[in-house]
């Protein structure tokens, strides 16, 4: 999805950001506010220019914007919605990105944080360290209603083994399991509206699925898909009708990534699976849309874990079909269109966030191509 044209839908299909003078072009006026959602520092390539076609038109209409709000525009407006956002623990992954992107749309936001990078991302937090990443493009700071500490391989408390509930990095929180995460957030706000799920763990990632044990495997599964729908049937029922649901993920799952081990790409084609799954199960039982975005390469913390992101994402920009950087915002507005009303017929869809790399059968930059 093209930066400019994040809001998608009515959005023109054509070039996103279309010039001031293409707006001598237009036959209607159609003045239409930038939401705050779409007004990430990924837009700064068409600032203050927003165009819209009014439904039942067909011309185009463009025009520079001054900031005021009129019923053609197109926002994607989360306002009145709560969002819980697992797997933020610092603000270099897709999940913070998701969560300033549905902060700008005007969400209430709410993360799942780690357990044991809960201690260094809260004190981050209260010493402002994150204070210039949390800016949103109205000015004002991103904020997090509550940090929830979140353990989602642990689906209750009986799960827990002895020497996890007495490791230190685990005993100065409490009610961590996934059950019991609802629980607190039920208790705190009653409800949500959006679940996020933005996290993943192989523990033999960097071996490849031949050298992988058991354990590894199945732990990869644990963290990485199972915590998926373990997730959502716990908050499901304190998911308000309407509501929708996001998980990430990578294009391992159904094309070979060397170097992508440990079971994570299994992990990540069972995610996919349940995605549709989940889509008709939570649709039918709670008018809740389920999707997942398969992203491209982004230099996180999880991925640096991996050891080859630097090539991954340099391989991207060689040859997608867009040559140019993934930021992880374009990511984030993704997901808050994903999850906003504007997509309302969405369910069940693995949507491509990659500057189209999936698409590609060839690399443009081999040698054999080349020559
Ligand atoms: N970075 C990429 O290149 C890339 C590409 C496609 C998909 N993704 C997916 O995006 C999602 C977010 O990853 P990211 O790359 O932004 O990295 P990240 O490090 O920002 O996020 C991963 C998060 O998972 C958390 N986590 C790990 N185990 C957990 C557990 N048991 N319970 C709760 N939280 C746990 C970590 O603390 C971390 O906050 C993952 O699903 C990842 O597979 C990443």
């Amino acid at each position: 999805m093209a930066p400019c044209a994040a809001a998608g839908a009515q959005m023109l299909a054509a070039s996103p950001c279309i010039s001031a003078s293409q707006s001598m072009l237009a036959s209607r006026a159609a003045v239409s506010r930038i939401s705050p959602a779409l007004g990430t520092s990924g837009f700064a390539s068409c600032p203050r220019i927003a165009y819209s076609r009014p439904l039942g038109s067909s011309s185009v209409a463009v025009r520079a914007v001054s900031g005021e709000s009129t019923p053609h525009g197109l926002p994607i407006d989360l306002r009145g919605k709560r969002a819980f956002i697992a797997g933020v623990a610092d603000d270099n992954g897709y999940g913070w990105a998701i969560a300033k992107a549905l902060a700008a749309a005007g969400a209430e936001i709410l993360v799942g944080t780690w357990v044991p990078a809960l201690n260094i991302f809260e004190t981050s937090l209260r010493r402002g360290k994150f204070d210039e990443s949390r800016k949103l493009p109205d000015g004002s700071l991103m904020e997090i209603a509550k940090v929830y500490p979140l353990d989602a391989v642990y689906d209750s408390p009986e799960d827990v083994p002895e020497e996890v509930k007495t490791n230190k990095r685990y005993s100065g929180s409490s009610k961590w399991t996934v059950k019991e995460a609802a629980e607190s957030v039920k208790e705190d706000f009653g409800s949500i509206d959006i679940l996020v799920h933005s996290l993943a763990n192989g523990p033999e990632v960097t071996k490849p699925l031949l050298e992988t044990s058991r354990s590894g495997y199945l732990a990869a599964m644990s963290a990485s898909s199972y915590s998926y729908v373990s997730l959502l049937q716990h908050f499901l029922p304190i998911m308000n009708s309407g509501g929708a649901s996001i998980s990430l993920t990578y294009i391992a799952s159904e094309r070979t990534i060397p170097g992508y081990g440990g079971g994570m790409s299994s992990a990540k084609a069972a995610l996919e699976s349940d995605t549709r799954v989940l889509a008709f199960e939570a649709g039918r039982k709670g008018n809740i849309r389920v999707n997942t975005i398969s992203a491209g390469p982004l230099g996180s913390r999880a991925a640096k874990a991996i050891g080859f992101i630097e090539k991954m994402i340099e391989y991207s920009y060689v040859n997608a079909p867009l040559e140019k950087e993934l930021r992880a915002d374009e990511v984030g507005n993704a997901a808050a269109f994903l999850v906003s009303p504007l997509a309302s017929a969405i369910t069940g869809s693995t949507v491509y966030v990659d500057n189209g790399l999936n698409t590609m059968a060839i690399a443009v930059d081999s040698p054999t191509v080349a020559s």
